[in-house]
């Protein structure tokens, strides 16, 4: 089973590659590779095994974070309506995604680091991904809430983003503005 001594932490080069498309369908060894990701999250959702593992209670995680540069990401978390979604993605991509923003009140963090930053990390509101699954399915999906915050988390990490590269080291914590207010300025400077 992966624990945390299995996740790189930032400084590890892997970590600012941009990682490679994986064939699809599947070969076994990248199925079982997805399968143990998924297994991680929910051992480090479980009370006791994340406590016997010292295990951080994961969303997400993306495959160069244990080291191995391909385009797979898994996320374990509940839905807007509160059920819980487990989703498994190959080369997943966003198609589309809304003009609004949104973002953690309390900021993010990464199972690759272990130092809090705090500060604003803006994240497109509404997203349409499309990406394959474990059997090789092309997937369509629209997320928003929680959940498209984590997916763009995970596929900044396939492209070797971390989350602080996205806070304005300037000033860490201005909320990004609604489109609608921009245009207003706009008008103004007419
Ligand atoms: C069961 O756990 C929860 C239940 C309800 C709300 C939040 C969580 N957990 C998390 O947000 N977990 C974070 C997480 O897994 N990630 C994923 C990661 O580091 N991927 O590379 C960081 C999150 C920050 C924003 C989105 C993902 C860590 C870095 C704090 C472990
Ligand atoms: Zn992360």
């Amino acid at each position: 089973m992966l624990t945390m001594d299995d996740i790189i932490r930032e400084g590890h080069p892997t970590l600012r590659k941009t990682a490679e498309e994986v064939e699809v369908p599947l070969t076994s060894e990248n199925k079982q590779l997805l399968e143990k990701m998924m297994e991680f999250l929910v051992h480090s959702q479980d009370p006791e095994i994340a406590e016997q593992y010292k295990l951080r209670p994961g969303v997400g995680l993306a495959a160069p974070q244990i080291g191995i540069s391909k385009r797979m990401v898994v996320m374990r978390t509940t839905d807007q309506q509160d059920e819980l979604v487990e989703y498994a993605f190959v080369n997943p991509r966003i198609v589309s995604h809304s003009a609004e923003t949104t973002y953690l009140e309390s900021g993010e963090g990464c199972l690759s680091v272990d130092r809090e930053v705090s500060g604003i990390v803006p994240r497109y509101a509404r997203i349409k991904i499309e990406a394959y699954d474990l059997n090789g399915n092309k997937v369509v999906k629209r997320l928003r809430g929680f959940l498209a915050i984590v997916f763009q988390h995970e596929l900044d990490h396939l492209n070797g983003i971390m989350f602080y590269d996205r806070i304005d080291e300037n000033d860490p914590f201005k909320k990004p503005l609604p489109p609608q207010e921009v245009i207003k300025r706009n008008e103004l400077d007419e």
